[in-house]
């Protein structure tokens, strides 16, 4: 059984100020049955732990190596002594702006696991390619690609984020959801078995208040992985109840 994951990206936002937002979260009642999770910029991850309460850290990226001559760059294992318990890795921004394949993102989920730490792997088409009908093709080879063979349900999460979808206001559609989380359930159990139903698969993508309850309610969709709605503790707390109450 896959566990429910509120998780939130604040991708390249956030400064010493922002962990107010993670304060408020961390102090209020937060609902059983769902783990929660914050992934702020690196900078603020140390800091973060300390005051995160129930509440899981997490990284954004992480390098395939343990150290060396990587200027500007953050291992599994930097991240893990930080305080952090998760990384998301493969992130369509990762993959557009710094040109990550899915043997990068192998890689790199390899490491995080050798390191201890969960990793939130991300896939998703463009528009050109779900208007080109190749959708299941895309996020099925993506899947197959970037996670390694070792993958279990306690150190891998999918999160499934239609590159169209992020930031954009624009949400897939509960049928479109519905039909690529029941092909990447049955891509999972296919290649791990029974394993397959224990990783939590994410959807995300203009996940807010208003539209949270819908998307939670679509079979096999396990949580979501949210960006802009994840900035203030009073818009992420409405999308963990309702993970809560799916
Ligand atoms: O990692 C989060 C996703 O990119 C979704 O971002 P968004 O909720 O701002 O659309």
């Amino acid at each position: 059984m896959a566990r429910k994951l509120a998780a939130g990206n604040w991708k390249m936002n956030g400064t010493g100020a922002s962990l107010s937002e993670l304060q408020s979260l961390a102090s209020s009642a937060l609902p059983d049955g769902v783990d929660v999770l914050i992934c702020p910029p690196a900078t603020l991850v140390a800091r973060a732990t300390d005051i995160a309460g129930p509440v899981a850290i997490g990284g954004q990226d992480c390098h395939a190596h343990a150290s060396g001559a990587h200027t500007g760059d953050t291992s599994a294992d930097m991240l893990k002594d930080a305080g952090a318990t998760y990384v998301i890795l493969g992130h369509s921004e990762r993959r557009s702006d710094h040109g990550e394949t899915d043997a990068t993102v192998r890689a790199k989920t390899e490491a995080a696991l050798a390191a201890g730490l969960i990793a939130v792997v991300c896939i998703g088409e463009t528009l050109d390619e779900r208007e080109a009908g190749l959708t299941l093709k895309i996020v099925g080879d993506q899947l197959a690609a970037s996670l390694p063979d070792t993958a279990t349900g306690a150190t891998v999460v999918v999160a499934y984020e239609p590159v169209w979808a992020i930031g954009t206001g624009k949400v897939a559609n509960l049928e479109q959801i519905g039909e690529v989380h029941d092909f990447l359930r049955a891509q999972l159990t296919d290649r791990f078995g029974a394993e397959g139903e224990n990783v939590s698969l994410l959807y995300g993508g203009s996940v807010k208040p208003a539209n949270a309850g819908e998307i939670f309610g679509v079979a096999n969709v396990d949580g979501a992985l949210v960006g802009g709605a994840s900035l203030k503790a009073a818009d992420f707390s409405p999308i963990i109840a309702a993970l809560a109450v799916s």
